[in-house]
């Protein structure tokens, strides 16, 4: 899957026009999980589809469910900006950014500079970079590139041994471990319990994939995670506002920003 979807990824790149710089208020994601709302930071996830579920939510409004993350208390919001195996869209990360003031991240497979040029002009705050999409050192300029532009990044593993080679190349400020095995689609928090030992004290920690309960998000603030990513189990939920409120099993929000 994750090659046919990279195949995709360079021909659009090839085809890529960049749109205009949108202006609009930055808000660090790293800031965000150092002070989470609550017990956990949550990063709320805009998903329509993915390639494992299909359609997960049938009306599907962007805004309106980010605003909804908003009010629910989530520190950050993730967007797919996948046309084709996501059913998202660049757009929707901008029309957000244009009325919600949280962090927001595009969730997409960033590969090449020129997608990196995009996701600033369409006025994200942070990015997602995956281990294994492009050989590390590839993947350490694209982290440093998007730094000096001012976009930060959530470094993705899927495995102990993607970790290790991360690591041996350098340390991301944030580092997610991906609790969905690519090859089966199965999701398993042991992957966060077994490579948390591996996370730099220096590099904030990131659960994410196949989260839907408080025991959950307790199981993984146990081994050290500072924040969860959240999406299906949310977008399932009869309103945002109610997805964030089971999850968190009732707790409420300390502090509000
Ligand atoms: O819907 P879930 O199981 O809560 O997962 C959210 C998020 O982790 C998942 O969408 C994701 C994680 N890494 C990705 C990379 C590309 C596309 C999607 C993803």
């Amino acid at each position: 899957m994750l090659e046919k979807i990279l195949e995709t990824k360079k021909m659009e790149i090839a085809a890529l026009e960049l749109p205009e710089q949108v202006d609009v208020p930055h808000h660090s994601l790293y800031e965000a999980l150092r002070s989470p709302n609550r017990s956990i930071g949550l990063i709320a996830e805009v998903k329509k589809a993915s390639p494992s579920k299909g359609v997960i939510k049938e009306q599907f409004e962007p805004v309106a469910i980010a605003k909804g993350y908003k009010e629910g208390g989530a520190d950050a919001i993730s967007v797919l900006t996948d046309v084709k195996y996501f059913q998202g869209h660049c757009d929707y990360l901008t029309a957000i950014k244009q009325v919600v003031s949280l962090p927001v991240m595009r969730k997409d497979f960033i590969i090449d500079k020129k997608q990196v040029d995009e996701t600033v002009r369409i006025g994200a705050d942070a990015m997602l970079l995956i281990v294994g999409t492009v050989p590390i050192l590839e993947l350490k300029e694209l982290y440093e590139y998007a730094y000096s532009q001012g976009l930060e990044c959530l470094v993705e593993v899927h495995a102990k041994s993607e970790l290790e080679e991360l690591l041996a190349s350098f340390s991301p400020k944030i580092i997610g471990v991906n609790n969905r095995n690519l090859k089966t689609f199965e999701t398993s928090l042991t992957q966060t319990e077994e490579m948390s030992d591996l996370i730099p004290d220096g590099s904030l920690f990131v659960s994410e994939s196949g989260i839907h309960s408080k025991q959950d998000l307790e199981r993984v603030g146990k081994v050290g995670a500072a924040g969860v990513l959240v999406g299906e189990s949310l977008m399932r939920a009869e309103t945002p506002v109610a997805g964030i409120s089971h999850l968190f099993g009732g707790e409420t929000i300390a502090a509000s920003s």
